[in-house]
């Protein structure tokens, strides 16, 4: 079943076309990474997805709803760990995690099975009553995507999620992540390369805002006659940079 499909989507900021002419599917269940060196339009492309940027031209749709016109029905779907994290930081993290339950319009009552349930993944229920803002940075990304995750979204965007995580923060997020696998589509944006290739299904190489390469990290590496996954992206994206 599909996801996601865009059909030729494009950003355009002023005269600069930063998303140009993007075509894909996702499979229900997929990670699909998105990589590119810095401006390269990651972001834009997940912001258009996700109903927070409007498309310039060309069509989205999340499991057959148009993003442009049917935005009330995909935010339903959806969930986004922003870079910058969502979290209140003087609220405690089961505070932070019972306000989302009480946006979403969860009652009193399934209200706490999911927070149990959520903290019970993350491994958030020692810091149940600690203020958010004294957390570390992995414990807040961790947060973070709870947070996302309470609505029980279809499909969760994650934008870079591992940013400045030390390696033990990090190994713990894939664990997590990996968690997820099969029953949340995921589209993961990251600098990691061994973070996309662990992860993801496929990978979609973007080149200043255009779709360079698409598929398993495999075929990435097997399309550039590379040694690694590393040599091969930097075979890709390479020459006159971004
Ligand atoms: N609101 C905006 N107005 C004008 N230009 C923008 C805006 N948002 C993004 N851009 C430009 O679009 C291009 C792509 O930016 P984007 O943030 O999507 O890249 P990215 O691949 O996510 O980069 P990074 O890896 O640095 O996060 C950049 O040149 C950026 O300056």
């Amino acid at each position: 079943m599909t996801a996601i499909e865009t059909n030729h989507v494009t950003k355009t900021y002023g005269d600069k076309k930063v998303v140009n002419d993007v075509s894909f599917t996702i499979q229900k269940g997929e990670v699909f990474s998105i990589l590119g060196v810095n401006g390269a339009g990651k972001s834009t492309l997940i912001k258009m997805l996700s109903c927070l940027v409007k498309l310039t031209s060309g069509k989205a749709f999340i499991f057959g709803y148009d993003v442009m016109k049917e935005a009330a029905q995909v935010k339903k779907l959806i969930a986004v760990s922003p870079q910058e994290t969502a979290i209140a930081p003087n609220l405690t993290v089961y505070e932070n995690l019972e306000l989302m339950a009480g946006a979403h319009g969860f009652s009193k009552k399934d209200r706490e099975r999911k927070l149990k349930e959520v903290m019970g993944t993350f491994l958030l229920i020692p810091f149940e009553k600690q203020r958010s803002k004294t957390l570390s940075g992995g414990w807040k990304r961790r947060l973070s995507i709870a947070m996302a995750l309470i609505s029980e979204p279809d499909i969760l965007f994650l934008d870079e999620p591992t940013l400045g995580l030390d390696i033990l923060a990090r190994r713990e997020l894939w664990k997590v992540i990996k968690g997820l696998k099969g029953r949340v589509t995921i589209i993961l944006t990251t600098h990691y390369l061994e973070e996309a290739e662990s992860l993801s299904d496929r990978i979609c190489i973007l080149k200043r805002g255009e779709v360079k390469a698409l598929g398993t990290a495999k075929e990435l590496i097997a399309q550039t006659s590379a040694q690694s996954f590393e040599d091969a992206f930097i075979d890709l994206v390479g020459e006159g940079s971004i």
